[in-house]
This record gives structure tokens, C-alpha cells and sequence, in this order.
């Protein structure tokens, strides 16, 4: 951004169409290449041509659109200081970390807002603040281009990996060191001095990547970025061979490789214990053949950690083994769907796809066992996206009501829309709390235990998440109106959130399969701990 000075005398001298200033917050945009492209319009543009025009801006556009246009501004308005620049306002009020973002109320997290924790410390407030700037700077501005065209970049991953944000999300429970570098990312680099310490890293700080990613307001760019990582990789970290995984997750963490999950097929859902995906053995390994539907980053993964039958029938004859995009005989196209755009959900085919004993995953026909253990991450992963996309349509809803005046006076002087934004707040901060509590267990209860105890909970946690987040987005919509109906523009979050809620109230377990695992569960693991049901 261009650092001069001018008076509002000098921007007033530019006002035609071929010449055309405007002052938006202090700041002065030269928009005379942009006049005949503006999207609200060359003469409401023209029209406030060389005056302060923050208020009408204010008005027609979301915060995005300046940070996106930030190349037309070339300076500010009035003198330049006399000394040095003060800190930014976030600056002086973040320095013990305890007050942290824009401070709407439920906007954020309650230990961004000045509340006591007993999860959080040093680090987890510097990976917060890491995060929030990666996805402000690197992600927001970009998420509708890419949503539209349905595929986020190839080179967010290799930044992603930069940022320690895919080893961050990659989803075993700690931080996978042994296949990536620390020092090559700025999350993890400096020892002791890391933002965070590698031997520090907790669910938390796995939380707070998910949880800061999120912000976007995008499944399709989350998905695109984790959704195929976060569930394809750790079955291979887990329990691949030295070979398989030496092979494969380097290239995973540091973005050079893409991966994903194949187990869902057309008729087989949830009712994973009957894919028909089947392979015929041979010397050396398997000849692979079936339809895989639904498959997040299916459209341009590298591997597919894949669901295969080799054995008898049921849950007992499934093997996973990692089909690679090269192999003859892989064909996918990418899938429409109402949300998650940029993800790459495709539809695969597998014909006669030779695939080497090498690329199995742990034993033949233990499938089943390393898909159930990826469950409770996995929802974890939905329950966290879920419930910040709720909080994503609090804040984009409290943040346009507070602007938008309507019978004289701002939406949220309305009690209606404020009973609507009270009903989002205590749904949302309800489902984080127990979202805390749920992560605490994962990081203090021993594995087995968990696999035990917390499946019930999570499962209930899901749904939880995912009606909070079908409740929510449904109220920003009806707050924004008009603008929740059409694609981008101020709306462009709640509008695409609102499209996007199927894609986490179905996969990784519809609601009505949560709901009755989660209590059948939770009833059978009560009675082996004695309780008389
Ligand atoms: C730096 C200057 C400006 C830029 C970069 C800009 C950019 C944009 C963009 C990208 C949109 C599409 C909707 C969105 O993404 O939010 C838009 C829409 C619009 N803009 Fe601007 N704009 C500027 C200044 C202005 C000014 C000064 C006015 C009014 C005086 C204005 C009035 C509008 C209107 C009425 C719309 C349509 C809103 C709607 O669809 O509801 N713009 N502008």
C-alpha cells in the first residue's frame, strides 16, 4: 500500500470517469481503471468520485472487498505524522494475548474475550494470532474465486505446509515429526522459541489451526485444504508399513502430494461394513475394481487410501490399501453438489486398477478396525468446522445488523432479529464448551478408553454441531435477506454456509445414525461400568 499523503482538496480534483478517487476509511483508492468494471455500477461509482465515500461503502460491501482491492489504494488522507507510526489498535490490546479479534460478542471463542481457561496457554494464543493472519492475508480474500471455480490453487498446500498447518491437521493426535521438517515451518521452527514448542503440541493447538481455518466461512476450502489429508493419512501414519509411510506421508506434509479417502460408495453409505469394491489377488498384489462416490479431493488426489473387499463378507473380509492416481485404470470426475465446491468431490472408478501388496495398508481384511479408529478425529474435525461456521453466521450476521437500518433504526435494535441472534449465541457457545471438555479427554484419556468412552459423546457432539450450525445459518440468512440469496457480495458467507450445511449434517455419520450410536453406545458402555439399565 502506497504510503503518501494527500488533502481532501487534491482527491476532490479527481472525479470524471477517466480520473476517478474516492476516500474510503481515511484511505484514498485511485478506481479509474475499475470505474466501467464495478459490480454495483459505473454511475453510483462516479457519483462519489473525489469525496469521502466510507459510508456509502460501508453500506453495499462486506470487509473483504478492501483487502482485495487493496492495489487501488495509493495513500491516506490528511498530514503525515510527526513521528513514528503508533502499534496498531490490535496490537496494543493483544499484547497478553487475553483480548484477541474483533471482540463481537460470541463472536469469537469466550478465551478470545477476556474469559479464563484452563485449556489454553502462551502457545496456544500464538498460533491462534499465526492462523488468524495466514487465513486473513492468504485465505478470505480468495475463498468466493476459488468456490466458484471449484478448486482451490495446488499452491495453497505447499503454503499450507510452510505454515505447519497440514502437520498441524494431519490428524494422529500429536505432531507427526518424524516426516516433516519443524524447522522448515514457521508454526514449529526456533526450538524452545517456536510459536509453538514441537514437544508442546496438544489437541488444542490442533483445535486452533481448525478452528482459525474455519473463519473462511468455506467447507469447500477447508475440505479442499484438510478434508482429504485429515482422514486419508492418519490410517497410513497409524498403521502403513516403515515402507508405505516413508514413501507416502513426506510428500503429503509438505504439499507436494495430495491424498484422500475412498470408502464411501453409491449404495454403500454409512453401511460401510458391506462396500462392494472388490480385488481378486495375484502374485504380487491385488487387480482392484468398484465405484467410489462422494470422495472429498477425489478430483486431484495423488493416493487414495481406498475401502477394498479381499476377504469373505461383512466387516470382516475389508482391507484399506492406498490406490494411487498413475495406476492404469483410475478414472474420476468431479461430482456437482450443493456445497463444498472447491474441495474436488468426485465419483471414482476403478477398473482393473493392479495395485502392489506393498501399497496395503497394515493387515488384509483389519480394514474395518483403522476405519472405525479414524472416526472419532474425524467428527472431532466436523464438530470443530461446524461450529465455527455457526459463529461465522453469528458474527456476519451481528456485523451486517448492526450497519443495516430498516424502519429507522439498525436491524439489531429489532428484537425479533436480536431473540434470532440470542438462540444462535447459546446454541453455539453451548456446543463449544462441550467440544472443550470432549478434546480434553482426547488428550488426557488413554487411547483405548477413548475408543470406548468418547465414541457415544462424539457421535452426539456431531449431531449437536451440525443442527447448531443448520439453525444458525438458516437465521443469518433471513437476517441478511436478499443478499443470503444471491452468490457473493456481502451475503457471500451465509449464503454459501447455508448450502453447505448437508455437507457436515450427512457425511462421517448423518445425524440419525449419531443420535442412535451415540445413546446406544453410551447405554452399553454405562452398563460395563455398572451402571443397572
Ligand atoms: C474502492 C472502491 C470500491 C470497490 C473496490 C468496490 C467493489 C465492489 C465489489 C467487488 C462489489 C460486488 C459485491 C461485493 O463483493 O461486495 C461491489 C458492489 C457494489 N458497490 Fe462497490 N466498490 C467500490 C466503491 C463503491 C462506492 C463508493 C459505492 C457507492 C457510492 C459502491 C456501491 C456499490 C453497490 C451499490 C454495489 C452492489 C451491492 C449489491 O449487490 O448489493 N461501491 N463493489
Amino acid at each position: 500500500m502506497a504510503n503518501k499523503w494527500f488533502s481532501a482538496k487534491e482527491v476532490a480534483a479527481h472525479s470524471s470517469e477517466s480520473d476517478c478517487w474516492v476516500i474510503i476509511h481515511d484511505k484514498v483508492y485511485d478506481v479509474s481503471s475499475f470505474v466501467n468494471d464495478h459490480p454495483g455500477g459505473k454511475k453510483i461509482l462516479l457519483k462519489a468520485a473525489g469525496t469521502d465515500a466510507t459510508k456509502q461503502f460501508d453500506a453495499f460491501h462486506g470487509p473483504g472487498v478492501l483487502e482485495k482491492y487493496a492495489h487501488f489504494c495509493i495513500g491516506s488522507v490528511g498530514e503525515p505524522p510527526k513521528e513514528v507510526a503508533a502499534p496498531s489498535a490490535t496490537a496494543a490490546i493483544d499484547d497478553d494475548g487475553r483480548i484477541f479479534g474483533d471482540m463481537i460478542p460470541f463472536g469469537d471463542p469466550s478465551w478470545y474475550q477476556d474469559w479464563d481457561s484452563p485449556y489454553y496457554k502462551d502457545s496456544h494464543r500464538r498460533l491462534r494470532k499465526a492462523t488468524r493472519h495466514f487465513v486473513d492475508t492468504e485465505i478470505m480474500p480468495f475463498v468466493h474465486e476459488w468456490d466458484e471455480a471449484k478448486q482451490v490453487p495446488m499452491f495453497l498446500f505447499t503454503k499450507c505446509a510452510e505454515m505447519g498447518i497440514l502437520a498441524a491437521v494431519a490428524g494422529t493426535g500429536k505432531l507427526p515429526v518424524e516426516y516433516f521438517n519443524v524447522e522448515d515451518t514457521l508454526f514449529f521452527r526456533g526450538g524452545a522459541n517456536a510459536i509453538v514448542p514441537p514437544e508442546e503440541f496438544d489437541a488444542f493447538h490442533s483445535f486452533i489451526v481448525g478452528d482459525e481455518l474455519a473463519r473462511c466461512g468455506s467447507g469447500g476450502v477447508l475440505w479442499g485444504i484438510c478434508g482429504g489429508l485429515g482422514i486419508g493419512l492418519p490410517p497410513i501414519i497409524k498403521f502403513g508399513s516403515d515402507e508405505l509411510r516413508n514413501r507416502i506421508v513426506p510428500d503429503c506434509l509438505a504439499g507436494r502430494k495430495t491424498i484422500c479417502l475412498a470408502i464411501t460408495e453409491p449404495s454403500a453409505g454409512s453401511d460401510v461394513a458391506n462396500l462392494t469394491t472388490v480385488s481378486n489377488e495375484t502374485s504380487d498384489g491385488y487387480i482392484v475394481n468398484g465405484e467410489k462416490k462422494w470422495i472429498t479431493n477425489g478430483v486431484f488426489a495423488d493416493y487414495f487410501t481406498t475401502a477394498v473387499r479381499t476377504g469373505g463378507e461383512g466387516m470382516g473380509g475389508v482391507s484399506l490399501m492406498v490406490i494411487e492416481r498413475s495406476m492404469p485404470g483410475v478414472s474420476t470426475r468431479q461430482m456437482k453438489c450443493s456445497g463444498v465446491w472447491s474441495s474436488g468431490t468426485a465419483y471414482i472408478n476403478f477398473e482393473d486398477v493392479a495395485v502392489p501388496r506393498a501399497n496395503i495398508v497394515g493387515k488384509e481384511n483389519r480394514g474395518f478396525k483403522y476405519i472405525m479408529h479414524n472416526f472419532n478425529h474425524e467428527r472431532m474435525g466436523i464438530v470443530t468446522q461446524a461450529t465455527r461456521l455457526a459463529r461465522v453466521c453469528l458474527e456476519e450476521s451481528l456485523k451486517y445488523g448492526s450497519k443495516r437500518k430498516t424502519f429507522g433504526t439498525k436491524l439489531i435494535n429489532h428484537p425479533v432479529i436480536r431473540n434470532k441472534l440470542a438462540h444462535m449465541s447459546r446454541q453455539i457457545e453451548a456446543t463449544h464448551a462441550w467440544m472443550e471438555s470432549v478434546l480434553y479427554q482426547t488428550q488426557t484419556m488413554p487411547e483405548d478408553m477413548q475408543m470406548l468412552k468418547l465414541g457415544g459423546p462424539i457421535a452426539l457432539l456431531k449431531a449437536q454441531s451440525t443442527q447448531t450450525l443448520e439453525y444458525c445459518a438458516r437465521e443469518a440468512c433471513q437476517i441478511f435477506g436478499g443478499l443470503a440469496y444471491t452468490r457473493g457480495g456481502q451475503g457471500e458467507k451465509v449464503e454459501r454456509i447455508y448450502r453447505e450445511v448437508r455437507a457436515y449434517a450427512i457425511p462421517g455419520g448423518s445425524e440419525e445414525i449419531m443420535l442412535d450410536l451415540g445413546m446406544r453406545q453410551s447405554i452399553k458402555v454405562a452398563q460395563m461400568f455398572g451402571a443397572k439399565l
